[in-house]
């Protein structure tokens, strides 16, 4: 029985072995691959799908081809069949065929709905392609109207950038050569200038010359009149005198004789009275301690009423009066005092704007008057002050000013150095302190100027400031957070840049004060020649009463105005104290003369040294940096 069943099985293996082979034939033409029901047919179908355009090929390849037809598998078929009939399992044959059949009709089934889905799906990728392109197409196409618009726009804009540079360029030129021709007219009209003031300069100086020259010979017979009326004078004077000291010598040596024969006669009865002799001894002795116990008593109780009302120690200069009620003159250095000499010494002088002596650029002049006009009218309104910072080289007249503008503002002045503050130490602060109580005192207000403010109010975190000088800087600091009523603070440096933020944050206005021009040095010799050397009346006069010699008087002769110019020129980089000590060396060399007679020679040469010196101490002052640096 089972033989019978294996032989079965085969013959129906054999059967559907020939069966698919015919069936090739069946299902030929159809357009797709058909896949014989075996192992191969297992695989998905889309993978066959995607080599779709092969496939034909590959079929056509795996066609068996007419001419290898075996025809003996028709007759094992037929063999097959015959026992397939004759076979008790014919009919579950029949039934596994139609099965396969059915199975393999389904798969074509599924396979062509596959690649009908496939064929849509290229459709729309199609479609989709092609609406892609149009858009890439349209948008090439704005793009490119775009760029040709860009183009026309850049070309637009080219030609009118050149059309306006050509204009300006046009422009320019005729601009040079207005500019040009009014350079052109305006050396003209220099050259005329200068040809009709040196004929003006040159008939000036003949004149002068010519006036100088009678003058001259005028004085001579004046002078020589004047000598002999003068010798005659003194010779009777002389005889005066020496008949008046006779007469007083005599009448003083009668005076001294009885004096001492008194004295004589009060000694010899002292002598000889021994009460009257303790009584004397012991009268000169309580007379004694008494004026060494007052003494000694008036120093402490002046030393007590010096600490409360006294001025304090730091400041070095004031207008207030040292102690209530005390003369002005009283004090050392006071600015009273300084107000009167200057008054007494700008006399050949007189400045019409009111900045008395002190000569600067006309535009800081006008400033510091109206600083000096707005600190009076704070004061009138009792509004709060604004505080300075005076700020440039050395000798600039910082100092000046600060004092100046305190007079004109009609306020009290002190003056303090920062320099003062570091070897106080730790009393620093208490004097600090100490200044701002006592600048209360004052009725008028008081204007502070703190000179090198940058020595001690120099920036808090520097490595050399010490605790003490910290410490005072913050006083300070703290004395001066709100705006003041009482004190116009002005701080004067030659190093702004080293002063403390919280410093310059409280300074309202800050002012430099450059070197002086030409126009300003050449006033400021005039200035001081007029101070050093032609007040000579009042000089002379004074120093009369100090030497029994009376002095020569000095003479200018031939300094013109030229002169003092071309003096001015070469003093280029001098400050004001130089100026002013150059005059004081050409005083010196005037005094030192037998004549004493200043000349144009005199003056150039002396000028000369000075500007020599002047440009070697420069020259040294910037290798001794240099030095520094390396
Ligand atoms: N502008 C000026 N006008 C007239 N004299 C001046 C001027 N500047 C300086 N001087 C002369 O120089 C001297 C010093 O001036 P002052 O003390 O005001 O200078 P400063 O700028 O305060 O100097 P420093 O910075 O050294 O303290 C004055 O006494 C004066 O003789």
């Amino acid at each position: 029985m089972a033989a019978t069943r294996l032989s079965a099985g085969v013959v129906m293996t054999a059967a559907a072995a020939s069966m698919s082979t015919l069936s090739y034939h069946t299902y030929a033409d159809y357009p797709f691959r058909f896949y014989p029901f075996s192992s191969s047919s297992s695989n998905p179908p889309y993978e066959e799908n995607q080599n779709a355009d092969t496939k034909p090929e590959s079929h056509v390849a795996q066609e068996p081809r007419k001419s290898d037809f075996d025809p003996e598998a028709l007759e094992r078929a037929a063999k097959a069949l015959r026992e397939i009939n004759s076979s008790t399992y014919t009919k579950q044959v029949f039934d596994l065929m139609k099965r396969q059949e059915q199975t393999r009709l389904n798969e074509l089934d599924a396979e062509k709905a596959y690649y009908e889905l496939f064929q849509s799906r290229t459709d729309i990728e199609r479609q989709q392609r092609l609406a892609e392109e149009q858009r890439n197409l349209i948008q090439e196409q704005a793009q490119r109207e775009a760029q040709a618009l860009r183009f026309k726009d850049e070309l637009a804009r080219k030609r009118l950038q050149e059309d306006h540079e050509t204009q300006r360029r046009h422009n320019v030129e005729l601009v040079k050569m207005q500019e040009e021709s009014s350079v052109r007219k305006e050396q003209a009209r220099w050259a005329t200038e200068e040809q009709i003031q040196t004929q003006h300069r040159q008939t000036e100086r003949e004149k002068a010359e010519i006036e100088r020259e009678t003058i001259r010979v005028k004085a001579m017979a004046e002078a020589e009149a004047r000598a002999h009326e003068v010798k005659l004078t003194e010779d009777h004077k002389r005889r005066m005198l020496i008949e008046r000291m006779h007469g007083e010598k005599e009448k003083w040596l009668a005076a001294i004789n009885t004096t001492f024969s008194h004295i004589e006669g009060g000694l010899r009865v002292l002598l000889t009275d021994r009460d009257k002799l303790l009584t004397t001894v012991g009268g000169a002795t309580a007379l004694a301690a008494g004026v060494y116990t007052t003494r000694e008593g008036a120093k402490v109780t002046w030393g007590y009423i010096n600490r409360i009302l006294g001025q304090p120690s730091l400041i070095r200069e004031s207008s207030i009066a040292k102690f209530p009620g005390s003369s002005i003159i009283s004090q050392s250095k006071n600015i009273a005092a300084k107000y009167s000499t200057v008054a007494r010494a700008q006399k050949p002088v007189q400045s019409k704007n009111g900045l008395e002596n002190v000569i600067l650029h006309p535009s800081l002049q006008r400033r510091i008057e109206h600083l000096a006009r707005a600190t009076s009218n704070t004061k009138a309104h009792q509004a709060p002050f604004r505080n300075m910072l005076f700020y440039g080289p050395p000798g600039t007249g910082k100092t000046m000013v600060a004092r100046e503008i305190a007079r004109k503002s009609g306020l009290d002045y002190a003056m303090m150095t920062g320099g003062d503050v570091a070897p106080l130490g730790p009393q620093a602060v208490t004097k600090i302190h100490e200044i701002f109580d006592w600048a209360k005192k004052s009725r008028k207000g008081l204007l502070l100027f703190i000179d090198e403010a940058d020595a001690f109010l120099c920036e808090r975190n520097g490595v050399h400031m010490s605790e003490a000088q910290r410490s005072a800087l913050n006083a300070l600091l703290f004395r001066t957070g709100d705006q003041s009523r009482d004190i116009v603070l002005v701080l004067a440096t030659n190093r702004p840049g080293d002063l403390d933020s919280a410093v310059t944050d409280r300074v309202d206005e800050v002012i430099e004060f450059p070197l002086p021009g030409e126009e300003e040095r050449l006033k400021l010799l005039n200035l001081y020649l007029g101070k050093y050397l032609s007040d000579e009346d009042s000089n002379l006069s004074k120093r009369s009463f100090l030497y029994s010699k009376q002095p020569q008087k000095v003479t200018i002769r031939d300094l013109s105005q030229d002169v003092l110019r071309e003096a001015a020129r070469k003093t280029e980089g001098f400050s004001g104290r130089e100026i002013a000590k150059l005059m004081t060396g050409i005083q010196a060399a005037v005094y030192g003369r037998p004549d004493c007679v200043l000349d144009a020679q005199l003056f150039k040469d002396i000028v000369d040294y000075k500007v020599t010196e002047h440009h070697q101490r420069i020259k040294l002052a910037a290798e001794g940096g240099l030095a520094d640096i390396m």
